[in-house]
């Protein structure tokens, strides 16, 4: 080489025994006959740090020496060396991935977890792993354990650690199978400690009873914190200013979070984590809600917000619809979508008329009336004809639709809880998400107005994995839409009619058809139905 090289290590020391072969190179040339050979030395040892140089680039950090404030890159022998180390190293991690991915989906497949998005978080063991995987506060351990709840349920396995890595998730699960604790307990994980900065979470259930039930099972969870667990009453709406109104956890229906936010100025810009709990309720088309919905969620300003929908029900016009608010969700399916819980045994009874349906209620109470026991009809008119047929009857009896105010509401809800009503005639009211303990048997007195109408109505009962019975009262004019009620049952597994699996699939919007007047005993009709 004719030009001098030796600036290259001005101002450095070097063994030249060490780099004895790497000087050799760099050498003045005698004749240039070697000249060719030493450029194409040259030539070479430029490749060979080029590819070894784009190796180091792909790994973390090249590993290099320090000498006198120069980096010195290893020679090329150490960086093989390294990179061999590298390459084991990193197959041992994929190795491990591997392994780990295997083990969560022989995991999930014993407990019928279908998830589906990108990198989702590994299904917890147990809820310990609360704690040991995500910091979990030892008195939030404590209250799980003091609610009587040993292991997660399915949809709580994956579902929660979905929610802790702050991914927006789509949650699936049958009826009376733990998602409100899903989506509760890590929301109060998230919020860690009370704060009062503004409104930090909020849950959006589509009736009264269930966002006070919400509430109840919220603080029940919370024991011990201090959080601020609050509900969105007529009261707190009718405040003058709610600009200010702070609380770590608002639960609320969608009519009343969007007066209070058009109306009175209430700030969800700082939300971190919203809930729509029976979500395809909330996004019912032709609905006002889902119009709700829509206000409540883009006032959700918050760039880091957690979203989720929980339902029994999540049909595919409604994933379509919460994508374009959603970031990268996970979707959880426990079993199948949109079907009945495997827990409940169910009945359909030909009744022929509405008279029938009377006397084929009569007979199956005379047979064996096992309390508590829920009525579902169509509408509040019914639901009182019926209460007055039954209240002439030695049965407690009640009934709720809502024409009753919010005090005799909640009274018929917790009568029935306490086990002082034993029958609670109702409309669909209660349909979704009210969680009775041990109701024995639900009776679809009108047939339900859809399958999802079907599925959470015969969910008030077998819950937690307590067995229970359904019976469906059906006329001539309910057969056109028996079709879709049997393939529901039949997706759970129940004996159904070959006949019904044959009927012509409808696809039915609602279906609630004018019906004879159930009364039969007028001049009572007067006295004892004033509910
Ligand atoms: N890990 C658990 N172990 C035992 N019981 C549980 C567990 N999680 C929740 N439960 C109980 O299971 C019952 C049903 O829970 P929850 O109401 O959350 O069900 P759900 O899936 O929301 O039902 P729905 O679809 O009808 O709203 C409740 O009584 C609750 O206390």
């Amino acid at each position: 080489m004719s030009e001098d090289t030796s600036f290259l290590f001005s101002g450095l020391h070097f063994d030249r025994k060490k780099f004895a072969k790497d000087f050799s190179r760099f050498k003045e040339k005698e004749n240039s006959d070697d000249l060719i050979e030493n450029l194409s030395l040259v030539e070479v040892e430029k490749e060979e740090e080029k590819k070894v140089s784009t190796k180091k680039r792909k790994r973390n950090a090249a590993v290099s020496e320090t000498v006198e404030g120069f980096t010195v890159f290893k020679n090329s022998k150490s960086a093989s060396v390294e990179n061999e180390q590298a390459k084991k190293e990193s197959s041992q991690e994929k190795k491990k991935l591997n392994r780990q991915l295997e083990q969560d989906a022989i995991f999930r497949k014993k407990y019928n977890i279908h998830v589906s998005g990108n990198n989702v978080p590994c299904p917890l063991q147990n809820f310990t792993e609360l704690s040991s995987r995500y910091g979990c506060r030892s008195k939030l351990l404590r209250n799980l354990a003091e609610l009587g709840f040993k292991e997660p349920t399915p949809i709580q396995r994956q579902a929660i650690p979905v929610l802790l890595s702050g991914r927006d998730c789509f949650a699936c699960a049958p009826t009376g199978s733990g998602k409100t604790l899903a989506f509760v307990c890590p929301m109060l994980m998230k919020l860690k400690h009370p704060s009062r900065d503004g409104i930090r979470a909020v849950i959006l259930c589509p009736t009264r009873e269930l966002a006070c039930q919400s509430i109840r099972e919220c603080k029940k969870m919370a024991k011990g914190y201090k959080f601020r667990i609050k509900l969105m009453t007529k009261e707190l709406v009718r405040q003058n200013d709610l600009s200010n109104f702070f609380c770590d956890v608002l639960i609320s229906t969608p009519l009343r979070l969007r007066l209070a936010v058009r109306k009175k100025k209430m700030d969800l810009s700082r939300v971190e984590y919203l809930v729509l709990d029976e979500s395809d309720k909330l996004f019912e088309l032709e609905s006002l809600m889902i119009k709700q919905i829509d206000s409540i969620v883009k006032a959700c300003t918050n760039p880091s917000i957690i979203l989720s929908l929980f339902s029994a029900t999540l049909p595919d016009y409604v994933e379509e619809i919460a994508r374009t608010k959603m970031h990268d969700a996970v979707r959880v399916i426990i079993g199948r979508k949109n079907t009945a819980t495997e827990t409940v045994k169910q009945k359909l009874i030909f009744t022929g008329s509405e008279e029938g349906k009377l006397i084929a209620l009569r007979q199956s109470f005379a047979e064996s009336l096992n309390p508590p026991v829920l009525i579902f009809l169509q509408s509040k008119e019914r639901a009182k004809e019926l209460y007055a047929e039954l209240s002439v009857a030695n049965i407690r009896v009640d009934v709720i639709h809502s024409d009753l105010s919010q005090m005799q509401r909640e009274n018929a809800v917790d009568d029935f809880r306490a086990g002082k009503t034993w029958v609670l005639i109702a409309t669909d009211v209660i349909a979704r998400g009210m969680d009775f303990k041990g109701v024995n048997c639900v009776i679809n007195y009108d047939f339900p107005d859809s399958a999802a109408a079907y599925i959470h109505r015969i969910g008030r009962s077998g819950r937690a994995g307590r067995r229970g019975e359904a019976i469906t009262f059906y006329t001539e004019q309910d057969i056109p839409f028996l079709r879709n009620i049997a393939n529901a049952m039949a997706a759970s597994g129940c004996e159904v009619p070959s006949w019904a699996l044959t009927l012509p699939k409808l696809r039915w919007k609602e279906h609630r058809p004018r019906r004879d007047s159930i009364s039969t005993n007028q001049e009572n009709y007067g006295e004892t139905s004033q509910r």
